[in-house]
């Protein structure tokens, strides 16, 4: 069905979310598998460590473990597909398979994330991770091309914060510039490992000209994100919910009010919304964590309403069991969000893209505005 001959409703109808063109800055690779492919992967390599080889009952332990209200919890459920993505042709099928469901999601652009350093278990080198994920992403680009729903795919090098791989893993980003990695991000256990910690890659980036998000203000808060910003210089804030800790409501103010007329921001909040430094938010994955009690109580709306630059992101939909259009529904459930409001957080996270500026331009124009006057009727 194309869009054209469709009749097209309100955002809140799933097979319309499915058509609407979709960006997503903050998506891990690793956080991403299908629970079919851990299991051939597993038996691939011989490992024997899966909590179950039920393809139904693994899917459902990776949400379940993940919903611990811990991010240190949410994490330790990586074990199991780090370990499965040892070798060339794993992370090349993983990365396939990644821009293959995106794109039959609708994501018209992504930028993929994961950590090197994790993926040297069997001998790999850091090249030859990249390599292989880069290969996967051009076979998922162009099967989706092939299927008629074009995707354009970059990837993000991420260093563990609580490691001391930072400065090489941005060396990798660099080199690997040309090639279709666009940008440099660290991730990890958020407390007691500050950014400030990997100065010397970021000073690395800022020196080639090259871009990074960091991981900030999601399991710790504002210290964390002024870090990123004032010290570190990050192009934009991986989560940054915690922002709302330096913004004063009026009085009696819900999360899902209209409009936060009155609202007093403190230096970090004025900086960030100031410097239009691109939130990319994950509401599901902030409540899996416990970064915010429930959807209800999440910040995403305030910091849209107040016109932060917000965007909508899936951080690892295998452990969230979600995808972009789930995440934009429950949004637009949550808080009452239309057509306008999809395409605005589309248009911010396209803008706020590592890709070069025609690139993002081109996307922009020709595929997301396009896309949503359909919708719009
Ligand atoms: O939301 C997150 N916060 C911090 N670290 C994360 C998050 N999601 C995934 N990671 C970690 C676990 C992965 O193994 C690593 C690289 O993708 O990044
Ligand atoms: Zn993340």
């Amino acid at each position: 069905m194309t869009v054209e001959n469709m009749t097209v409703q309100s955002p809140l109808e799933s097979s319309s979310l499915l058509l609407a063109p979709k960006v997503v800055l903050h998506d891990h690779l690793d956080g991403g598998l299908r629970p079919q492919t851990v299991i051939d992967l597993a038996a691939d390599v011989g490992y024997a460590n899966l909590p179950s080889t039920d393809v139904d009952e693994l899917g459902r332990w990776f949400a379940e473990a993940a919903n611990s209200g811990s991010l240190e919890t949410y994490l330790e459920t990586f074990a199991h597909t780090v370990a499965v993505m040892q070798t060339v042709s794993a992370l090349r099928r993983v990365a396939r398979e990644c821009v293959e469901d995106l794109a039959a999601d609708g994501v018209v652009y992504a930028e993929i994330r994961y950590a090197p350093e994790l993926h040297l278990e069997r001998g790999l080198t850091l090249d030859e991770v990249v390599e292989a994920v880069l290969a996967g992403f051009a076979d998922g680009e162009a099967d989706a091309a092939h299927r008629g729903r074009p995707i354009v795919v970059r990837a993000l090098v991420t260093a563990m914060r609580h490691a001391a791989r930072s400065r090489e893993i941005a060396e990798l980003a660099v080199r690997y510039r040309r090639q279709g990695v666009v940008g440099f991000d660290i991730a990890g256990a958020e407390a007691g490992y500050p950014p400030s910690r990997h100065l010397d890659a970021f000073d690395y980036m800022r020196a080639n000209n090259a871009r990074f998000t960091i991981h900030a203000g999601e399991a710790f808060g504002l210290p964390s994100i002024h870090e990123a910003i004032s010290f570190c210089g990050a192009d934009r804030l991986g989560h940054g919910v915690r922002v709302i800790d330096d913004i004063t409501l009026p009085p009696g103010a819900r999360p899902d009010d209209l409009s936060f007329d009155g609202a007093v921001l403190g230096d970090v909040a004025n900086y960030v919304r100031d410097k239009r430094i691109p939130l990319e938010l994950c509401p599901s994955s902030n409540v899996q964590t416990g970064a915010v009690a429930d959807l209800a109580s999440h910040p995403f709306n305030i910091l849209a309403r107040l016109r932060f630059r917000v965007t909508v992101n899936t951080d690892n939909r295998l452990m969230s069991d979600t995808t972009m259009s789930t995440e934009m529904q429950r949004l637009a459930t949550q808080f009452g969000y239309g057509w306008t409001d999809l395409q605005r957080f589309t248009v911010n996270a396209m803008k706020s893209a590592f890709l070069p500026f025609d690139e993002r331009l081109t996307i922009i124009d020709d595929v997301i505005k396009p896309g949503y006057a359909v919708l719009l009727g």
